[in-house]
């Protein structure tokens, strides 16, 4: 049963407030207590957090503080999910994300309850706005920077500045919808707002025959103060907060309601479905209408469906008339500088479908003879089917889990219930010792220019795509209803490279592993071991546009480095849920690893938290290290503004020795740091006892510098980039080496080597087009292996790894001994192998 659910934009009221709808009649000041989820370390609660929500500026604001500030948050710019559950309340806004829990179910229902106010009272004060500027878009009139009605929001949607302010491009897009031929965009968009303003005028008529007299905005302030003095002492009178709580249903307090109808209740409560149950619940059921609201409901109805294809329409023809801009546009710099603005403007319109579907919806559902006809637009659909859409979005996503239930670790983070008191987050000690870290960082002599002469290639065949065109919320609302694990998705998303060839960038500076085998001393060898974890996630400073491949089940891929005196080996050997395991050796070292992870989407961000342990045993001393990866989060992932954080604890352990253990904290950006705060790590060597004998820190992008060694210095620096990396998808040079395929290696690789797929080949060489074909195809013929085998009631076995339990009982796979046997002798050429493409 899904938990979590997310809180759809609250219906907008379409009895907007007038032009000048003032400041005055905003929500009020909202006051108490929340339970906040801590950020260091990263389980268990804070149990008071000091929670006031105010609307100021245009902005509704969440603050949250403990004696001193600890940041704020526009709560109508975040996605709001909640879990009635565990009585969880998250906010998302794309770069910050607040997990929070109420005490009781009663403080749980009233926070969602003036959160929702809030937002509430935000969006109908954009809707108001939007609608203005698509009936000047609509009339081909150029908005003024001064008159703009999006000069009023002070911020955007989304976060990012919106297009309409710029006046030059608003002429240009509303002259550009003007001289289409046909003129199919702006004739729709005319015809839309009569609809619409139809449409306005019946639900007004609705309104007023359900509810009579709306609900001012001074008696939503009055509502909402009423349960402010009841927040503070939940528990008090609890029968009375209950009492009170079930008088106020959700559409009450958005002002939906007539002030003197608050303890009934109105359909549009009951018929919203993206309403926590817990909410909607306290409205009753709809009391039966008369003929003529029925009527009224019916031609609702049929204009819903009018004001729908319209948008559709003109939607299509705006994406379709984009992707013409696009082709022609192929002068790259002005691409750069425009991609961007016509990105926000398309975004825009969908925006603009999917607030008005989400309207037209809520008021439709009511009708039994509408409801198949917005099945696409079911609120509650897209709460379900957004987390699986993006995971299908990147293919190995496919088997992500519910990513909107609560998982079992999240669980016992519930019960990890922390008093709070004790200073466990101390953002300035870090802050203090990371500047330290960054001031010896940059001290430290430059990493010499370590590109070697290899041999290898040192750049890729073509330039990565342009990708910022490909809407994923268009295809997200495309495949609405669909099994989405089968929505294949534009190969201009991929990098060429697979997650098995991902994987071995992580031994890119495997020379520390080398070092670390040479270092005597036991806790300056884990020094060494803790810089190599930290390393392997520095690529993804440059990797947040494109995804890797999926690799297909029985897919492998090995890397012979004579320069680096280790191979490696890699095989995908599970498919349900994706499973890559590897294992690489040298004289110095053996490493192995198998990554899975599980996906939770936030609404804005995805977080990626990998289960499976890294290994490294050093030959010298017997040493086998262990250690969990940290949760990577890609912020903004629907957007252009995308980045990765990666944020956790890492604690290594010697399996072979409790001389020493490693901490080593990714920390999490502080909310209202500058960029300077970005990608901190810090660690300590611990001794038996506990005390710290080593300890480093510095930025997984930067370096790592070790202030308590013999000598301090910096231990690890990230190789610099190569030339133009960001026109190759931001691979670093080893990266780029990874799927070259020389002749003389051709012969000796299995045909399932990833060198060998065709279609991650026809993407490095720039065949965008024919990846996307030859995808398909490769994808096709996975799942008609698969069901060959079903059939035949058969498992596929790993070829070169076998599952086992390790000493702590936990599921791994560890490379079975054959491949580099087989490639000697007898050579692939000479058994069977699998035919994957
Ligand atoms: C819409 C598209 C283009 C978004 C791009 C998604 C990219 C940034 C995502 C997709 C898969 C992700 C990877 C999946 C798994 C891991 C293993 C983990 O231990 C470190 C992060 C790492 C390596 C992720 C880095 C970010 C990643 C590459």
């Amino acid at each position: 049963m899904p938990y979590w659910e997310v809180m759809d934009d609250f219906p907008a009221d379409l009895n907007l407030p007038g032009e000048n709808m003032q400041d005055a009649n905003a929500p009020g000041i909202c006051e108490g207590y929340l339970m906040k989820r801590r950020k260091w370390p990263l389980k268990g609660w804070h149990r008071k957090f000091k929670v006031i929500l105010f609307y100021r500026d245009t902005l509704s604001w969440i603050k949250f503080s403990k004696g001193k500030m600890h940041g704020s948050l526009d709560v109508s710019l975040a996605v709001m999910s909640v879990n009635k559950k565990a009585r969880r309340i998250d906010l998302d806004a794309g770069d910050i994300l607040y997990h929070m829990k109420a005490k009781t179910p009663d403080l749980y229902y009233i926070w969602v309850t003036k959160l929702s106010a809030h937002r509430m009272y935000k969006k109908n004060k954009a809707a108001h706005v939007h609608n203005g500027f698509l009936q000047a878009l609509s009339h081909g009139s150029h908005l003024s920077p001064k008159n703009s009605p999006m000069q009023d929001m002070g911020t955007s949607y989304v976060g990012e500045p919106l297009p309409c302010v710029n006046p030059a491009i608003n002429g240009k897009v509303s002259a550009w919808l003007q001289t289409q031929e046909p003129d199919i965009c702006a004739q729709e968009l005319t015809r839309c707002q009569m609809e619409l303003n139809e449409l306005q005028r019946l639900v007004q008529k609705l309104h007023s025959q359900e509810s009579g007299q709306m609900v001012n905005n001074g008696d939503l302030q009055r509502i909402i103060s009423m349960q402010n003095l009841l927040l503070d002492k939940p528990k008090k009178k609890t029968g009375k907060i209950w009492g009170h709580s079930r008088t106020l249903s959700r559409v009450e307090a958005l002002g939906m309601l007539s002030s003197n109808n608050l303890k009934s209740s109105s359909h549009l409560g009951t018929s919203v479905p993206s309403i926590p149950d817990y909410v909607s619940t306290q409205a009753t059921p709809p009391a039966p209408t008369s003929l003529e609201s029925k009527k009224l409901h019916q031609d609702i109805c049929s204009m819903s469906l009018k004001v729908h294809a319209s948008l559709r329409t003109a939607h299509e023809t705006l994406a379709q008339e984009r992707q013409r801009l696009h082709e022609a546009w192929s002068s790259r710099e002005l691409h750069q500088t425009t991609s961007a603005q016509i990105n926000n403007l398309c975004s825009l319109a969908e925006l603009d479908v999917k607030s008005r579907h989400t309207k037209i919806h809520k008021l439709s559902v009511s009708s039994e003879s509408s409801e198949e006809s917005f099945r696409t637009v079911l609120q509650r659909k897209v709460c379900h089917c957004l987390p699986r859409t993006y995971s299908s979005s990147a293919e190995y996503f496919d088997a992500c889990d519910e990513l909107m239930c609560a998982s079992s670790s999240e669980m016992s983070d519930e019960s990890g219930l922390s008093d709070g008191s004790s200073n466990s987050e101390p953002d300035e000690a870090y802050a203090m010792a990371s500047r330290k870290y960054r001031a010896s960082l940059s001290k430290a002599p430059p990493k010499l220019n370590t590109i070697k002469n290899t041999g290898r290639r040192t750049t890729l065949p073509a330039v990565c795509p342009d990708n910022s065109h490909v809407g994923l919320m268009t295809i997200l609302y495309n495949n609405i209803g669909k099994d989405l694990s089968r929505v294949s998705m534009p190969a201009a998303l991929n990098e060429p490279v697979c997650l098995l060839q991902r994987l071995c960038e992580e031994l890119e500076y495997s020379d520390l592993l080398d070092t670390a085998n040479h270092t005597d001393d036991p806790y300056q060898r884990m020094v060494y071991i803790a810089a190599f974890a930290i390393s392997g996630y520095a690529t993804a400073q440059y990797r947040n546009r494109y995804k890797p491949f999926n690799p297909v089940l029985g897919e492998t891929f090995e890397c012979i480095r004579e320069d680096r005196g280790f191979r490696y080996i890699s095989e995908q050997v599970s498919h349900h849920p994706p499973i890559s395991a590897c294992h690489a050796e040298s004289d110095n070292f053996n490493f192995w690893q198998d990554q899975r992870w599980k996906n939770k989407f936030w609404g804005k961000s995805l977080e990626i938290m990998p289960t499976g342990m890294v290994n490294v045993t050093l030959k010298k001393y017997g040493d086998h290290y262990e250690w969990n990866k940290v949760v990577t989060c890609i912020h903004n992932v629907l957007s252009q503004q995308r980045y990765l954080e990666h944020y956790g604890e890492v604690i290594i352990r010697n399996l072979k020795s409790s001389v020493c253990t490693c901490k080593i904290t990714f920390v999490k950006a502080r909310y209202w740091g500058s960029d300077g705060s970005k990608n901190e790590v810090q660690g300590q060597v611990l001794d038996e006892t506990g005390n710290v004998v080593h300890r480093f820190g510095g930025f997984w992008h930067e370096g790592i510098f070790c202030d308590t060694l013999p000598n301090p210095q910096c231990i690890w620096k990230p190789n610099p980039q190569p030339k133009n990396y960001m026109l190759y998808y931001g691979f670093s040079s080893f990266a780029i080496e990874m799927n070259e395929l020389t002749p003389d290696l051709k012969p000796l690789l299995p045909p399932t080597d990833t060198r060998l797929r065709p279609d991650q080949r026809l993407l490095e060489e720039g065949k965008i087009e024919e990846t996307d074909k030859k995808k398909d195809e490769v994808e096709e013929n996975q799942r008609e292996r698969r069901k060959i085998l079903a059939k035949r009631g058969e498992e596929h076995i790993p070829r070169f790894f076998r599952k086992t339990l390790d000493a702590a009982g936990r599921e791994v796979w560890l490379y079975n001994g054959t491949y580099w046997k087989i490639r000697e002798n007898p050579g692939f050429v000479n058994v069977k192998n699998l035919e994957l493409w």
